[in-house]
């Protein structure tokens, strides 16, 4: 157990460690590492693979959850694929890490993203099924990234990312992006609206249309 696997407890910290195990996966052995978020009880989770703590920077995902592409194979989405790439790429590295923040469907959580993806089955794009819905396009708070690298001893990043607000929520904390690393899935006749809206209304480094 390193020190890192210590458990901490301190009411004052937005996030509590709680213990760490083996995750075997078909590419890797990972360190799966829990913690719990003190103000709303949120359970988060973070997967490493070699010493993270040296210093170096280290190939990172932050990836908020979405149980339809995560877990059930949606197409509507790119997740499920950015999921798989991202645990493949920190193998074939043999070193990295993987944040999985419980932030469904952007924040609005899972029983809203049903209702947004009601209101995109109708044609709205899924900006505007969140707007209909009376929710901001991206809810997400990516603060409780800093004391979950901080805890696994990560100094510095190469996130893998086509968001641009997520770099620059990263930049606002004490972990450097050190480089931004695309990290581009196949699209699918299903996702196609949703990867293009990604690029037009919020930003995202892919191609509008390929
Ligand atoms: N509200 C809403 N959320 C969605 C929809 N499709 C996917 N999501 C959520 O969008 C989030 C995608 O998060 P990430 O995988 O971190 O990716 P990203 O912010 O798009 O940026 P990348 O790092 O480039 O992948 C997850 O929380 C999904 O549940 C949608 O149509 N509506
Ligand atoms: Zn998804």
């Amino acid at each position: 157990m390193s020190s890192n696997d210590q458990p901490v407890n301190s009411s004052e910290q937005a996030l509590e460690y709680v213990d760490s195990c083996n995750l075997p996966t078909s590419w890797a052995t990972f360190r799966m590492h829990a913690f719990v978020e003190t103000a709303t009880g949120k359970e988060h989770i973070a997967l490493t693979l070699g010493d993270v703590a040296d210093g170096q920077p280290v190939l990172a995902r932050i990836h908020s959850e979405c149980l339809t592409g995560d877990a059930l194979f949606s197409k509507r989405c790119d997740c499920g694929p950015q999921l798989e790439l991202a645990l493949q790429k920190i193998s074939q590295e043999g070193r990295g890490a993987l944040l999985y923040l419980r932030q469904e469907g952007r924040g609005i959580g899972l029983l809203n993203k049903v209702r947004a993806y009601h209101l995109q089955d109708e044609g709205a794009d899924t900006v505007e099924a969140n707007q209909k819905l009376g929710f901001a396009a991206d809810l997400r708070d990516y603060s409780l990234c800093d004391p979950m690298l901080k805890h696994l001893g990560i100094e510095s990043v190469r996130l893998m990312t086509n968001n641009p607000r997520k770099i620059s929520a990263m930049e606002g904390m004490n972990v450097r992006v050190q480089e931004h690393v695309p990290l581009i899935v196949k699209r699918n006749p299903y996702n196609e609206r949703y990867l293009s809206t990604k690029a037009t209304k919020l930003g995202h480094l892919i191609q509008p249309d390929l």
